[in-house]
């Protein structure tokens, strides 16, 4: 086939979004990686003539399952429960479960998609899957999440297993979750295995894998500024959430000489010039976790900051910025504030947290920008030690997977600078990353065939 009659990006992308009707989260994700991937396979007929990104852009398979479940007034409630199984080319299925109400099969398959070339940069042998619930854990007792849980694992242990998919936890789902459906998976098959990532330590965990995916962010944030000549010390933050990706992005970033001064949730932000600093990431991180309160309870407990209802952080002056809550939360408009008001870098702790109208403002400002499918693998890494450590029985220590994360960061980064490099100094880490993450899974695909 000669070069000119290759599909065209406009035409692929039609055919996306004529097969996922209404997917728009799934359409975006497949069009930010499909920008690139058409440049860098344009004179590479193997990829065109085996159809590779066509094939990564439709998943291995979607399972779909009702998940019943009773309250504590005796109500029986129904749920629908999904596990996107995207693509398994170099490894088990490998990505989170989400438990939020605005869980829908588009918001899944996007993730899916995205942690297959992510699961890719790490360098471990994981393919690529995401599942989740549109269940809404806020406000529920712990009976109630328990039984949640044990209910959608009866349905989702026949899909998964140690060399098959391998689940953990993602919005929703931390260490509660992920214990009440091991604890189910076990009954159910009487096997013990590493079935599950982000375990109790009691029970075969990583001592690293809660810290995993802020600190990773951070260390990729720091990567990008010392290519740079430039590092963390001295700088303020902004950060969104106040979940598990956030409050240690922001730990890591004290330990490193900067100053975090905001934090949020779904009721809006919190301001605190004076920095929010360890012992104030201690109250949050119990407060969020364990008393399950809100963000805004924050001004109460230490006079001096600010609650800004219904608001993002985003025009909060910083030189450094972490969005770490969830997807389209930094639009094109926020954008321009950041760059507007001197931010240097941009380091995701989320998934798809800026639009791609967001990301064209921070390359065209030439901005260090880190998107989440390389800047937080440093958690799904983290599993992938996880998972090594359960098939061999063994168990290493913090100061150990600390190496080992560092260490995994700093390849990630060399691989987008590899790929991304524009030539003038300026690093696309987008392009890096989706270039990096593609080749890896395109050439295991080629050597299997039509499959
Ligand atoms: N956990 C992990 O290891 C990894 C997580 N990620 C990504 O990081 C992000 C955060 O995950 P994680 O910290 O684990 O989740 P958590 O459930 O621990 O925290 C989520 C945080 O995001 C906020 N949030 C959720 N939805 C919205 C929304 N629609 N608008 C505003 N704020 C919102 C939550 O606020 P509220 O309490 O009000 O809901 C909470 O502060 C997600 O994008 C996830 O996919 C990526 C890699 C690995
Ligand atoms: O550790 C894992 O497998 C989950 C990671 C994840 O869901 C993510 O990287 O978005």
């Amino acid at each position: 086939m000669a070069v000119s009659d290759h599909v065209g990006l406009g035409h692929f992308m039609e055919g996306v979004k004529k097969r996922n009707p209404g997917q728009t989260e799934f359409i975006q994700a497949v069009h930010e990686v499909a920008q690139d991937i058409f440049e860098f396979i344009e004179d590479k007929e193997e990829y065109h003539e085996a159809q590779i990104l066509r094939r990564i852009a439709e998943p291995d398979r979607v399972i779909s399952f009702r998940v019943c479940w009773e309250d504590d007034n005796h109500n029986i409630r129904v749920q629908r429960g999904w596990r996107v199984q995207n693509n398994n080319a170099i490894g088990p299925y490998k990505g989170g479960i989400r438990f939020h109400p605005s869980v829908t099969e588009s918001v899944l398959k996007f993730l899916a998609f995205e942690q297959t070339f992510k699961n890719s940069l790490t360098g471990l042998p994981m393919g690529g899957g995401k599942g989740g619930a549109n269940f809404n854990p806020k406000g529920k007792s712990d009976a109630e999440v328990m039984r949640f849980c044990q209910s959608f694992m009866t349905e989702l242990y026949r899909h998964i297993g140690p060399d098959t998919d391998v689940p953990a936890g993602d919005i929703g789902v931390g260490a509660r979750e992920i214990g009440y459906m091991f604890g189910q998976y076990k009954r159910i098959t009487n096997r013990w295995e590493g079935v599950l990532t982000g375990k109790g330590q009691e029970y075969g965990g990583s001592q690293m894998r809660p810290e995993a995916t802020g600190y990773g962010a951070v260390y990729f944030l720091e990567n990008m500024l010392k290519h740079r000549g430039m590092d963390v010390a001295g700088h303020n933050a902004v950060i969104s959430g106040s979940g598990n990706v956030a409050t240690h992005a922001a730990e890591k970033i004290t330990q490193l000489g900067g100053k975090v001064l905001t934090l949020s949730d779904s009721g809006g932000f919190i301001h605190d010039p004076a920095g929010i600093d360890q012992e104030k990431i201690n109250w949050v991180k119990h407060h969020k976790t364990h008393t399950r309160g809100r963000i805004k309870d924050y001004v109460d407990e230490f006079p001096g900051a600010e609650f800004h209802e219904g608001e993002r952080p985003w025009g909060v002056p910083c030189d450094l910025a972490l969005p770490c809550a969830t997807q389209n939360e930094l639009n094109e408009q926020e954008a321009r504030t950041l760059v507007d008001n001197g931010c240097k870098a941009v380091s995701e702790g989320a998934n798809m947290p800026t639009t791609l109208e967001g990301v064209k403002v921070f390359h065209d400002a030439k901005l260090m920008y880190g998107p989440g499918k390389a800047a937080n693998a440093g958690g799904v890494a983290v599993s992938g030690l996880e998972m090594s450590q359960n098939s061999e029985r063994i168990s290493w220590n913090h100061e150990r997977l600390g190496e080992m994360l560092t260490e995994l960061m700093e390849g990630i980064h060399g691989k987008c600078v590899e790929y991304g490099d524009k030539g003038d100094g300026y690093v696309d880490y987008v392009k890096g990353a989706n270039i990096a993450g593609f080749k890896k899974v395109a050439d295991a695909m080629l050597a299997f065939g039509v499959v």
